[in-house]
């Protein structure tokens, strides 16, 4: 629910066998399947890491990368598009996939663009910013035909698939940013870390990232300087501040600000908070979250309020949140907006209905669609979430919604159970897509009005292969939640067959 893990991001070259271990290629893992592959040649063929040869590009996977065959056997390149004929270098090989990097572009795609920010081909989350926004917005709607070709599930070839809904301006949606903090050469550095390396570069603009949040991170990083606050060093497991994280309303403009530390003190906080609070206006509250020692988590357990607000407010399809530190919410105000809207007019709900709102999060789905539904019930694992959902009713005087601690698939057939049966349900968790026990009993009461929200188009597809024994998928409409990311975001109709 939190951002909590640093994306694994790249090929699957992370399951590579360590000295003394042995690599298992068998049921359990298939590269052809990670990448929605249908087929890949398994026969034996004579490449080497570092050796060149051209490749023509044939199309894109799910995770955004070129994919083209040598000897027919698949390579996968990042930075590339299809159609382009690139000069590539063997960077991995395993014995069902090439893993290769660009050397040079000898015939570009017409849909090829300069990015934004230069150093998009090094850091995470930029994946498709070298492509025209149109043909992203396309790519987003193969990559469900993809994973629906691959899955198949029942009228799979006939699904109503929706072009992609875009954003006017693809940049400056990123309501939240969350950068390590490094001393690097003498140099105070705040960015992102190079892909699959540790070395962090310094981001001055992002053009992702909204430029509330840069300014204030960039601001606080020259503070952080001429004050000499201690920074954490990695190799000796020292200092204090590790990152910053900046989040700004979409709705007032108000930003919080939490600095993540290796140290339970906070050596020099009173002179920073004084001058943040003299250059930066528009923070409305400071905090710390203590996380100590080298881990791969971004967030400790612990925070802790130093200065102002306890919260900034959003306001979502007309209600009002109240957001804390940790609380989760969508990082694209705008096509969050888009996606509750779509299921909003796919549920079609009626006073008399019932609604389960599954994966809740802080409750912005459910407490957006309570006035137009009878009771709405939500659930969700973390219990600060659920406080925070129930919380967020509250204010906004919702008396017909509440929320539960606790997993969809023990609490949706514990409420049936009960007699407390759902009309309506919206599904949106995470990429790992519905537990079977949720599946089997979404099938076996069939609520008349259903709605799947997925953020990950592989595990809905092999969702729907269970679901379409029970309902008929209207259509698949993609959002463009993450322009120039090969993330993928889409809303599912779903009918009760008869
Ligand atoms: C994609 S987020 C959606 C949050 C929310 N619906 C929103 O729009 O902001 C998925 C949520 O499901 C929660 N979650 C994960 N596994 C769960 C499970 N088995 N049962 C219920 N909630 C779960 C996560 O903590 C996370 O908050």
């Amino acid at each position: 629910m939190t951002e909590n893990k640093k994306q694994k991001k790249g090929y699957p070259s992370k399951l590579k066998s360590q000295p003394g271990q042995k690599t298992y290629y068998g049921k359990h893992f298939d590269p052809r399947k990670q990448h929605g592959q249908q087929r890949a040649s398994t026969d034996g063929v004579a490449v080497r890491i570092g050796q060149n040869f051209p490749l023509t590009i044939k199309r894109l996977g799910i995770n955004g990368e070129g994919i083209g065959y040598f000897k027919r056997k698949i390579v996968f390149v990042p930075g590339v598009l299809p159609d382009e004929v690139a000069v590539v270098k063997v960077t991995d090989v395993q014995p069902k996939y090439i893993a290769a990097k660009v050397l040079k572009i000898r015939e570009k795609s017409p849909n090829r663009v300069k990015p934004l920010d230069t150093f998009a081909d090094e850091v995470g989350g930029f994946e498709l910013e070298h492509m025209t926004y149109s043909a992203q917005l396309a790519f987003k709607k193969d990559v469900i035909a993809q994973s629906l070709e691959k899955f198949q599930p029942k009228g799979w070839s006939d699904y109503d698939l929706r072009d992609t809904i875009g954003m006017a301006n693809p940049y400056e949606y990123r309501n939240k940013a969350q950068f390590p903090v490094r001393k690097i050469d003498d140099v105070l550095s705040v960015g992102m870390y190079k892909r699959g390396s540790h070395e962090l570069v310094d981001l001055p603009i992002v053009h992702t990232q909204s430029p509330a949040t840069m300014k204030v991170l960039r601001t606080v990083r020259d503070l952080l300087d001429k004050l000499s606050v201690s920074i954490y060093n990695e190799d000796k497991n020292r200092g204090t501040v590790k990152t910053i994280v900046a989040r700004v309303s979409h709705t007032t403009g108000d930003v919080q600000l939490t600095f993540v530390t290796n140290t339970d003190g906070f050596p020099g906080d009173v002179a920073l908070i004084a001058a943040i609070n003299q250059a930066l206006p528009e923070v409305n509250g400071i905090f710390q979250n203590f996380n100590p020692g080298r881990t791969s988590l971004v967030w400790g357990e612990e925070t802790i309020k130093l200065w102002g607000k306890d919260y900034i407010e959003e306001t979502v399809m007309g209600k009002t949140f109240q957001l804390s530190p940790r609380a989760f919410m969508q990082l694209n105000h705008t096509q969050m907006t888009v996606v509750y809207n779509e299921a909003l007019s796919a549920l079609n709900l009626t006073h008399a209905d019932k609604l389960v709102d599954a994966y809740a999060g802080v409750g912005t789905i459910g407490l957006s669609l309570a006035d137009k539904a009878g009771e709405v019930r939500g659930m969700e694992i973390i219990p600060e979430a659920v406080d925070d959902a129930n919380i967020n009713a509250k204010i906004n005087h919702i008396s017909n919604a509440k929320y539960e601690v606790g997993t969809a698939e023990v609490l949706f057939p514990k409420w049936q159970a009960e007699g407390w049966l759902a009309d309506a349900l919206v599904v949106d968790p995470p990429r790992t897509g519905l537990d079977t026990a949720l599946r089997r009993e979404i099938i076996r009461t069939k609520p008349e009005k259903f709605v799947y929200i997925s953020c990950n188009a592989s595990t809905l597809a092999r969702d729907l292969v269970d679901l379409t024994k029970a309902y008929k998928v209207d259509y698949i409409q993609s959002i463009d939640m993450f322009p120039q990311t090969a993330r993928w975001e889409g809303v599912v109709k779903l009918t009760r067959r008869d």
